[in-house]
């Protein structure tokens, strides 16, 4: 099976590729400078030569709630470009499978948690990312006209709760939580700082996979695509507050500092759990515990800073 991966290099998309279950299938990883999934041009070219029998989309614009409020346009406008290009040129070339990767950062701000896939355009959005969470829902939208349409096509999303793992952003002005607070407590401790600052009050509560797990998702969706519901979350179904978060990736690390408040800090959603109904009747779970997940990604952040 050829596989077209949009966002090869980036954590999603290198984390796929790089999985030994997908060894035996061909991959297409063009990086965007190989690429640009902005130019609907090139991707008609790209998609007539090489006609992928499936296409997963993991490219994006994507970052941390700081980099959304810094530059909703951006978030806006590239990523519904590159999803209405991938998407409308896929089927224009006779693409016949294609995962559309959103985000449970669309779902309305004050929806009832766990967040369940009916919720979707239910509500007002969060303000600090909606112009990431407006790309996403026209994109999933899109998917579900075209399946709907009878014409072949099975074009379906998966909403993935937060994500974290190898090839994650480390950058503290683009990255999620994780990445950053693990960068932060590793520099403490090499510093001797006696204290970590938390952004806002830390009593948030966010849902973070381990990506690797996203990826033996992917997998097994592949195998099922016509089954698989038309949009499904794919996450813990659980959550931690922030404060959590830092206390055991200090323990992970070992850090035995104290922490404090920066409360002039965005917080975002106060919560955005998805509800698993959909996931675990498809037969799927997530595997990696927090512990293991935030091990596996220190590993890696440390042969970065080796370099
Ligand atoms: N990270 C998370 O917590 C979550 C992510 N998601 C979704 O998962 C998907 C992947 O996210 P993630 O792996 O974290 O993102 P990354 O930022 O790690 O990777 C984004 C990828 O998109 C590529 N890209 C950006 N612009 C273009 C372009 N114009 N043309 C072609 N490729 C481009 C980048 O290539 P290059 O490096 O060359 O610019 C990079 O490979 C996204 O759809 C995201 O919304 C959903 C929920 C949570
Ligand atoms: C996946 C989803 O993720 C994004 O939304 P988010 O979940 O709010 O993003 P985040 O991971 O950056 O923050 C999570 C929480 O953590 C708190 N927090 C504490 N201390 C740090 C800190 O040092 N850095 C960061 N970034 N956050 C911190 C922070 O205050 C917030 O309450 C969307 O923009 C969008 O990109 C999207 O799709």
């Amino acid at each position: 099976m050829k596989v077209l991966v949009t966002g090869g290099s980036g954590m999603v998309g290198k984390n796929l590729i790089t999985s030994s279950k997908f060894s035996s299938f061909q991959i297409l990883a063009p990086t965007s400078s190989e690429l640009n999934l902005k130019e609907l041009g090139l991707v008609d070219m790209y998609l007539k030569k090489h006609r992928p029998d499936v296409i997963v989309h993991a490219a994006g614009l994507v970052g941390g709630i700081q980099a959304n409020m810094e530059n909703p346009v951006g978030f806006l406008v590239d990523n519904l470009d590159m999803g209405k290009n991938i998407i409308l040129s896929a089927k224009k070339h006779g693409v016949k499978n294609l995962i559309n990767l959103a985000s449970s950062c669309m779902y309305p701000r004050n929806a009832e948690n766990p967040l369940k896939e009916s919720l979707i355009l239910q509500g007002e959005l969060e303000p600090t990312n909606e112009g990431y969470a407006l790309a996403k829902i026209i994109c999933t939208r899109l998917c579900e006209y075209i399946t709907n349409a009878k014409e072949g096509f099975t074009y379906k999303t998966i909403i993935p709760c937060n994500l974290y793992g190898k090839y994650d952003k480390f950058d503290p002005q683009k990255s999620h939580m994780i990445p950053a607070v693990i960068r932060k407590i590793v520099e403490a401790k090499q510093k001797g700082r006696s204290t970590v600052e938390i952004w806002g009050d830390g009593l948030a509560k966010r849902e973070f996979m381990y990506v690797e797990d996203l990826v033996d998702f992917i997998h097994y969706a592949l195998s099922k695509l016509t089954e698989m519901p038309q949009n499904i979350n794919v996450g813990l179904g659980y959550d931690y507050s922030i404060n959590e978060y830092y206390q055991a990736i200090a323990n992970v690390i070992g850090y035995k500092g104290r922490f404090t408040h920066d409360l002039t800090k965005p917080v975002g959603m106060k919560q955005k759990v998805i509800d698993t109904k959909l996931l675990n009747e498809f037969g799927w779970k997530s595997k990696t515990s927090l512990e293991d997940g935030i091990t596996k990604t220190l590993q890696y952040y440390k042969t970065l800073s080796n370099d």
